[in-house]
């Protein structure tokens, strides 16, 4: 009974609503707001179909409607191949074109046996209300019409439905953006984020690894718990480690593993804490927020304030000179505390924080403590298992002859991945995959022989110092009184 019901509604009641659509267009305003309220009385009377507009944009300030989006999405992928007509909206990683419906199309869609009409419309353009949007085009918006039979049904399940799937879908799709901030406007910009680090083409301890890419998808999974516990959903990390190490690497194959845009915060660019927070707030979630060079940023490592605020007036006295202090930035140690605390992170759902130092041994304890850096990665010299997945990345090798040589030469050097990978990369088309492995043998050599040289002066070095040590005093300085004479002859 519905079905043929909902056709017969279906085709009055769509009849109305392109007429209405029509009419609006051609009519003088007064007598469209009347034929409007007419139509729309009309529509009420006889059609036992309840509505409902989703926006494309909403709030105050224009944003794009997040429910508009997410239907968009979820019609794009499951019954735009119904729809009649298609427009080709934009263009995915250059390569392949984006259908969705075209303006004033609908299409249909069944939910456990009940019957969905979507239709996509547009505000009309002679709206006053049309300028306030700032678009040249007035905005869309999409209805959803049902049999008020299914009202609950659709209500509170198909709609939810909709939204988690067209969710799902985007966060799939979309590009990801590497965002970066503007010293002078104090704003984010982005270029696409293509980097093709990934956690198979690190080079690292596995089983380090392996915790690392767990306890990463246990906080994705995690949303429930920290509602529960009432903590903003964050997680920091510190990539601690001599330069060349992989540490940025390592945010990269983060941001890869769990498909998250990253927002490169450079410190030393923000003016003051005000400026710090609005940017923190324009983040979205579902982000990567990277701090590298904690230590360099901005003076971490001075003493917090004494007394006012129980202790709690986090702001840094910074040992600088005055002219130094102008000159640098007026973010302080309490505002980036506040921060990773969760005030301003709890506005954004779920992210993660990284924050990246060369020297673990300058930054405040405060800074780094659990909670605020919940998890410290050190990120380390090449080991022989990290090598392996290097020659894999940069030769296409799984093994060699030559393996046992350079695994018993790991041991014995500290050598970064980021040598390791210069001395793998070949030079010039003639070099092999044998070219390159000696190319780094011999590397690993120079490398544990001036290693050796060294420890050498430094036992040399040491023993001198015991020995001054032990002699009496006067033999002390009158080596002391030698030594100045010789310099002055010189
Ligand atoms: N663990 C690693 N796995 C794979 N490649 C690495 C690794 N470490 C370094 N590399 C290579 O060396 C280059 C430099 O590494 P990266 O920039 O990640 O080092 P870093 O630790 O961030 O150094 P810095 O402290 O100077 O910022 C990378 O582009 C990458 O090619
Ligand atoms: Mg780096």
């Amino acid at each position: 009974m519905f079905p043929e019901m909902f056709a017969h509604y279906g085709s009055m009641i769509g009849g109305l609503m392109v007429l209405r659509a029509m009419v609006q267009q051609y009519l003088p305003a007064q007598l469209r707001n009347l034929v409007d309220r007419y139509v729309h009385k009309w529509m009420s009377l006889f059609d036992p179909h309840i509505q409902i507009s989703f926006p494309e944009f909403t709030g105050q300030r224009m944003r794009s409607g997040e429910a508009y989006t997410a239907i968009e999405n979820y019609l794009t992928k499951n019954v735009t191949s119904v729809a009649k007509r298609l427009k080709a909206d934009s263009v995915k990683d250059s390569r392949s074109l984006v259908l969705s419906m075209d303006d004033y199309e609908e299409v249909t869609d069944e939910y456990k046996g009940a019957k969905v009409r979507w239709f996509l419309n547009r505000v009309s353009s002679k709206s006053s209300s049309v300028s306030m949007y700032g678009a040249t085009e007035p905005p869309r918006y999409y209805t959803l019409t049902f049999h008020r039979k299914n009202r609950e049904l659709i209500m509170q399940s198909y709609i939810r439905h909709v939204l988690t799937e067209g969710k799902a879908i985007a966060s799939k799709n979309r590009q990801r953006k590497l965002y970066t901030n503007d010293a002078l406007y104090s704003r984010w910009n982005h270029v696409v984020f293509e980097h093709p680090a990934t956690f198979e083409t690190l080079a690292m301890d596995l089983d380090k690894k392996r915790e690392i890419m767990n306890d990463l998808m246990k906080f994705t999974q995690r949303k429930e718990y920290y509602a529960k516990i009432g903590k903003a959903w964050k997680r920091g990390y510190l990539l601690y480690g001599p330069p060349g190490t992989g540490k940025s690497t390592m945010i990269s194959a983060m941001a890869n593993f769990l498909n998250y845009d990253v927002y490169d915060l450079e410190l030393t660019a923000v003016k003051n804490n005000t400026e710090l927070r609005r940017l923190l707030i324009e983040t979205s979630s579902k982000s990567i927020m990277v701090i590298e060079d904690i230590d360099c940023s901005l003076d971490l490592t001075g003493q917090r304030k004494e007394g006012g605020d129980d202790g709690k007036d986090k702001s840094l006295v910074k040992k600088l000179t005055l002219k130094e202090k102008k000159k640098s930035s007026e973010v302080t140690l309490s505002g980036l505390l506040n921060f990773i605390d969760g005030i301003w992170s709890a506005c954004g759902g779920e992210r993660i924080i990284v924050f990246t130092t060369n020297h673990l041994d300058k930054l405040d304890p405060a800074l780094i403590r659990r909670g605020r850096m919940d998890k410290h990665i050190e990120m380390s010299y090449c080991s022989y298992e990290a090598f392996k997945v290097l020659a894999r990345n940069y030769l296409n090798i799984d093994d060699h002859p030559l393996y046992e040589t350079i695994g018993l030469l790991f041991d014995k050097t500290n050598m970064t991945p980021a040598d390791v990978a210069e001395n793998l990369m070949p030079k010039s088309d003639d070099e092999d995959v044998e070219v390159c492995l000696r190319n780094l043998i011999q590397a690993l050599e120079a490398m544990k022989e001036k290693a050796k040289k060294k420890a050498e002066e430094e036992a040399q070095a040491k023993a001198m110092r015991e020995r001054q040590e032990k002699s009496p005093k006067w033999w002390r300085m009158s080596e002391k009184w030698a030594g100045s004479l010789l310099k002055k002859r010189r």
